[in-house]
């Protein structure tokens, strides 16, 4: 039996996400302690990437060749907007902060940086692009779900738990397993060197996941001071 694609990216990929588990922001939603003005940042800088995360998804279903494949990408995408972004505006309004205000954040560098490396990349190529710049993030959040819901205390009453509980939750398991589904599936057959482009993608998006954790954990704004 051939190994699955993701069998191989997991290889690439399992020391990065590791390193997650390490970083300070994810230790902290984990135990409890993280700074609620830490996670205020992530809310808010998150929501206005899964607001471009989201039109990838809207990008891959128009770029995909069967309605099978179509309306997976469409059911991406509802997970998004519908799932995944209510948590955040749940968490949104415990804060006080409105839809419009979320909305309206000014994405820092790093924000700017992923999700235009990920929108220039599903534009100019085929679905196999889209795909392999979602991944990563469907993936690791719900690898980051799990582990966290493992750590004692995780999934206790604390201002966290509803995060871990989210990203680990059968419905966010099974986005992410439809997404490597969907990979495996585009990457059957394709030339090993197009397998090593895609792998490079996912290893590009999995860095960017960490400077993503390092950006809200250290409160990045845009770092230039608007005139
Ligand atoms: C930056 C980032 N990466 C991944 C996810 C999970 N979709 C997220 N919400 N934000």
């Amino acid at each position: 039996m051939s190994t699955l694609f993701t069998d191989r990216l997991w290889k690439r990929v399992e020391p990065i996400w590791n390193s997650y588990l390490e970083h300070p922001f994810v230790k902290g939603l984990g135990d409890g302690t993280l700074e609620q003005e830490k996670f205020k940042h992530w809310l808010k800088q998150d929501y206005v990437y899964l607001i471009d995360y989201a039109r990838l998804f809207a990008i891959g279903s128009a770029k995909a060749d069967d309605l099978e494949k179509m309306t997976t990408f469409a059911k991406l995408l509802h997970g998004v907007l519908d799932v995944e972004m209510d948590l955040h505006r749940k968490y949104a309004a415990d804060f006080g902060i409105s839809k419009e205000e979320l909305e309206a954040t000014e994405p820092s560098a790093i924000t700017t940086a992923y999700t235009s490396y990920m929108l220039n990349l599903s534009q100019r190529g085929g679905m196999e692009n889209v795909v392999a710049s979602v991944l990563a993030c469907e993936w690791s959040y719900n690898f980051i779900g799990k582990s966290l819901a493992n750590w004692p205390g995780a999934l206790d009453d604390n201002f966290y738990s509803s995060w871990v509980e989210m990203y680990s939750s059968n419905e966010f398991t099974e986005l992410a397993e439809e997404t490597k589904q969907l990979m495996n599936q585009i990457a059957e057959g394709k030339p090993e060197q197009e397998l090593v482009r895609l792998e490079e993608i996912v290893v590009k998006t999995s860095q960017f996941e960490y400077m993503f954790w390092d950006m809200v954990e250290t409160k990045e704004d845009w770092p230039v001071n608007a005139q």
